[in-house]
């Protein structure tokens, strides 16, 4: 069983293609990081993957209202404060509770301070600690340390890395080291002018789709 099984993809930003021959599976519990250099398409594929853009080619199997997706802005409501941004989420999608997430990330001391007064690696800290409220179980992460120092980037990989333990799984455009041993690497890298295409299989890569 995969929790999202992606076949012969191809990914266009701009009319041109990014990205093309993507081709893997996630099993619950795996993880796949996505590397490359800027403007390969990482974002663009990640994109995809959340239903965000049409893909151009090829197959993407998930179930309904499984994938979560957490991008370059934190979507966060300023006006609310951080409790309030994570119950108005934790409402969209179906009730959890919050106190969890906010100590996951750290944030129980903020819970009352409004987002738009949070500094930019507490913002994303909040941003993160939405995914856990989703309780959808596969996330799509586009650089998700990016403004984070040292001990929040160790609270999010522990974070990841319970969601991996409870059956979950995620696709991660990250350079940074999440000691996410097991994780499977997709190498996105040039192709010809204005094309890539994915240099290798994952191992997550189910012969099923061959
Ligand atoms: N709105 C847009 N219109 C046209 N082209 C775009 C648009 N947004 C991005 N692109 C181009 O699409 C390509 C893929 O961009 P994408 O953001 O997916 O790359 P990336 O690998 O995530 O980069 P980075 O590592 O810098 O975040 C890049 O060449 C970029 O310039």
């Amino acid at each position: 069983m995969s929790l999202l099984a992606v076949r012969d993809l191809a990914v266009a930003r701009g009319g041109l293609r990014a990205v093309e021959g993507v081709h893997f599976a996630l099993a619950p519990g795996a993880a796949l990081v996505l590397r490359g250099p800027n403007g390969i398409g990482k974002t663009t594929l990640l994109r995809t993957l959340a239903g965000l853009q049409p893909a151009v080619a090829g197959v993407i199997e998930a179930a309904a209202d499984s994938m979560a997706y957490a991008g370059h802005s934190d979507g966060l409501k300023s006006a609310l404060s951080a409790a309030e941004n994570l119950r108005f989420w934790a409402e969209i999608f179906g009730g959890r509770d919050i106190e969890a997430a906010l100590a996951a990330m750290n944030l129980r001391d903020l819970a009352a301070r409004p987002a738009h007064a949070l500094s930019a690696g507490q913002k994303r800290r909040l941003g993160l600690a939405r995914l856990m409220v989703t309780g959808r179980p596969v996330w799509l992460l586009d650089e998700p340390t990016v403004s984070l120092d040292r001990d929040s980037v160790a609270l999010f990989a522990a974070m990841l890395r319970a969601h991996l333990d409870r059956g979950g799984a995620a696709v991660i455009a990250t350079h940074i080291d999440l000691g996410l041993h097991e994780a499977e690497i997709l190498e996105l890298g040039p192709f010809r002018a204005g094309r890539v295409r994915s240099q290798s299989r994952p191992a997550g890569f189910n012969e099923a789709f061959g």
